[in-house]
């Protein structure tokens, strides 16, 4: 069936739909990863967003059960030049298409995402829709208006507080919508977990029996969430206080600093950054829309992006405060920044 891309600034890009066959709006951004699809679908922090994959076939290696990052897909469509409709893989256990359409979620193929990407780069991220109907200019921009994502966080979080038992330390985790291999790289560590709903009180976060607090990913506008960035300014200080990719972000809004949209976000899994503390260059898995452009007062910057310099990382000492906007956690993308989960734990000795 054809379906039709239309964006925000009037362009009308034509292809075919795949998965799930509906129509979809959301805010349009691109992904430079090579692999990874699996992930980046059920990644909680792009929910609300439709994704273009500038990597022309998606689906050559099909989909497993075991590298979900959250239970089921959370993008709103997926666009993408090439569909393997033939996976092949010992791990496969469905197509990308059939993954979709399990999901609930519309894609569009046959377009030329580097073109598009291209677009997005010189125009900034804008709404799309896909559709295989005919929309008036009216309709169009009626659902334009009505798309919001304002309430991005609290539709991922966890409804209800758990514990992962481990004898090591003991972490609390505030879930905005946390990417399922954080937890496992705590898991490694043997850390002893317990994941608390993003809206939990910070009286009952202290008043448990944990050692630290970690912010994690998310999606959406960290400044839309102000009850949070509360809540973080009552933790700061009383708990030594990690963040990753939201969790930096709101660590930056309530001790004083700011953010700011990107024009185009960084996401992908080749994104070069300087560790400052030990000058080293990693190459690092990023997604994100939002950016730290002032530190809070005492902070020290400790990373940095080297394709725009922007703030990848940042420590303040007399709190026990680290963050960083990247992902350690990788999945997809590059695993050799680690080492960001052990220096956070070392913090606790
Ligand atoms: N991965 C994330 O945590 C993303 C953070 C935030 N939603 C952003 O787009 O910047």
């Amino acid at each position: 069936m054809k379906a039709k891309l239309i964006l925000e600034t009037g362009e009308v890009f034509q292809g075919k739909a795949f998965g799930y066959i509906s129509e979809t709006v959301g805010e349009l951004v691109f992904n430079t990863s090579m692999t990874g699809y699996q992930e980046l679908l059920t990644d909680p922090s792009y929910y609300g967003q439709i994704v273009i994959t500038t990597y022309p076939l998606i689906g050559n290696y099909g989909i497993n059960l075991e590298d979900m990052q959250s239970k089921g897909i959370k993008v709103k469509g997926f666009v993408i030049k090439e569909e393997a409709k033939l996976p092949n893989n010992f791990r496969c256990e469905l197509s990308i298409g059939a993954f979709l359409k399990q999901n609930k979620i519309m894609g569009i193929k046959g377009l030329d995402t580097r073109y598009l990407t291209k677009l997005i780069r010189d125009k900034g991220t804008m709404k799309a829709i896909i559709t295989t109907k005919e929309l008036t200019q009216k309709e169009l921009k009626e659902k334009f208006d009505n798309f919001t994502n304002e309430e991005a966080v609290k539709n991922v979080t966890c409804k209800e507080k758990y514990r992962i038992s481990g004898i090591g330390k003991k972490v609390g985790i505030l879930d905005f919508g946390i990417k399922e291999n954080i937890i496992e790289s705590f898991k490694k560590r043997e850390c002893d977990i317990t994941v608390f709903p993003a809206y939990t009180k910070s009286e009952e976060i202290l008043n448990s029996d944990i050692e630290a607090i970690f912010l994690s990913n998310g999606p959406g506008d960290p400044k839309d969430i102000p009850e949070i960035i509360e809540n973080i300014k009552k933790l700061a200080g009383k708990k030594p206080i990690w963040g990753i990719c939201l969790g930096h972000q709101l660590l930056s809004l309530a001790l004083g600093g700011n953010t700011v949209k990107l024009k185009f976000g960084h996401r992908g899994g080749n994104h070069p950054v300087r560790d400052l503390e030990k000058n080293k260059i990693y190459i690092t898995s990023q997604n994100h829309g939002y950016v730290v452009d002032k530190l809070p007062k005492g902070a020290t910057l400790t990373h940095i992006n080297l394709n725009d310099n922007s703030v990848e990382g940042m420590k303040i000492e007399n709190l026990n405060i680290r963050s960083v906007q990247f992902h350690p956690e990788a999945a997809p993308g590059p695993e050799e920044t680690a080492y960001i989960f052990d220096d956070f734990l070392k913090m606790l000795d």
